[in-house]
């Protein structure tokens, strides 16, 4: 409701003064917020979304002095161009865009559609490095009348890398406003049925559309430092319960369904076994057809279609494999799309219905 007009005389409150800031109507947002993307392959905005990413004290950890020579010496001058190549392989050329920010937005689409009954609810998609920004799109929502805001951080499990910087964002953006909405943010949802359910349908849709019987299923998630571990982050605990209550949910005998790590950045040791040595030795053991998912990532990105469908597989067939199939992520598909619209319903209620 707009207080401006009608005046609320009936109510003895009489007409707002004109100089009066604007009342808006009572609306609810959801903004998915997922990792972020370059906006373009090239050097420059490489560089741009590389610099935000990995200058985020959450994602590098280290004393800023130990850490900005190599990243201004070296990492900043050398990887844009790396990972400018790596992303030409995957770009989605039709948009020009990254495969990341193309399912992101198809999933703010399908959320809007699916919560369309509610018609208090307004729904947006942002990224926490690069574009459209968290605080773009807070604005955009407050603009419309959202005075409670649901932050959906797209990560089911959860990590101060992924899902904490979602939210440290997102409070330091409201830390200037006079007029804050409330908040809440969505809690990883790592051993939720819905989101066990949808990762099995998904397996078992795409297992049986290959033309082969996969020796071993990898669940390959990123990675993180050793190091953010030992201190406390849960993330590695809610990759492996994942995986167990997936396995249950299978029904599938113990040892078929494999946990890896994959994604490693910068010298320290990351959570093992990693990705790519457990499919080398898979080869070299004689297993000779493998199949993997990332169970991790909400949408196909440089890391699942690059890394995993692409150079992963590689590394497979090159060690004596003679086949892998990649299964995507869960993307904007049905099951995907149940499993954000169950977190966000969830989330929403007592605000909403
Ligand atoms: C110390 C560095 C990193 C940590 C910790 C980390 C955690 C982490 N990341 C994701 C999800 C994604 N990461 C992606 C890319 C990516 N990640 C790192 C480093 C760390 N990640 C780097 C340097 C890069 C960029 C790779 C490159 O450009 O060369 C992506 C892909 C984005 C895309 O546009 O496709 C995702 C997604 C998770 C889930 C996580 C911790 C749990
Ligand atoms: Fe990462
Ligand atoms: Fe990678």
């Amino acid at each position: 409701m707009n207080m401006h007009s009608p005046p609320q005389s009936g109510r003895g409150i009489g007409p707002l003064p004109t100089n009066h800031p604007p009342v808006r109507a009572r609306k609810v947002g959801v903004l998915l917020v997922n990792l972020g993307t370059p906006d373009g392959t090239g050097y420059a905005p490489m560089r741009r979304y590389l610099k935000e990413f990995l200058s985020d004290r959450r994602v590098i950890e280290w004393p800023r002095a130990a850490w900005y020579p190599i990243l201004y010496g070296i990492v900043l001058n050398t990887r844009p161009k790396k990972s400018g190549r790596a992303y030409d392989l995957i770009w989605n050329t039709e948009r020009d865009e990254s495969p990341l920010r193309t399912f992101t937005r198809a999933q703010g689409e399908k959320l809007a559609a699916r919560m369309s009954g509610e018609a208090e609810v307004v729904v947006d998609w942002a990224m926490r490095y690069g574009t459209p920004s968290i605080a773009e799109r807070i604005d955009a929502l407050q603009d419309t009348g959202c005075d409670r805001i649901l932050i959906y951080p797209l990560y089911p499990q959860y990590s101060a890398s992924t899902t904490a910087t979602v939210n440290d964002k997102a409070f330091e953006h409201l830390m200037g406003k006079r007029w804050m909405p409330a908040v809440r943010t969505v809690p990883a949802y790592h051993d939720d049925p819905v989101y066990i359910d949808a990762l099995a349908r998904s397996i078992e849709k795409h297992l049986g559309s290959l033309d082969f019987e996969p020796e071993r299923v990898i669940a390959s998630y990123h990675g993180i430092p050793q190091s953010y571990f030992r201190k406390g982050d849960p993330y590695h605990c809610h990759c492996q319960k994942t995986s167990r209550l997936l396995e249950e949910r299978l029904g599938w005998p113990k040892g078929r369904l494999m946990t890896t790590f994959q994604s490693r950045f910068g010298p320290e040791e990351w959570l093992q076994p990693y990705t790519d040595k457990t499919v080398e030795a898979l080869a070299a053991q004689g297993i000779k057809r493998v199949a993997a998912l990332n169970p991790g990532f909400v949408s196909d990105c440089l890391e699942t279609l690059e890394e995993i469908a692409g150079q992963v597989a590689e590394s497979f067939l090159h060690h004596g494999g003679e086949r892998f199939a990649h299964i995507p992520c869960l993307n904007d598909s049905e099951e995907g799309m149940d499993v954000i619209e169950a977190m966000t319903r969830r989330e929403l209620r007592g605000w909403v219905g």
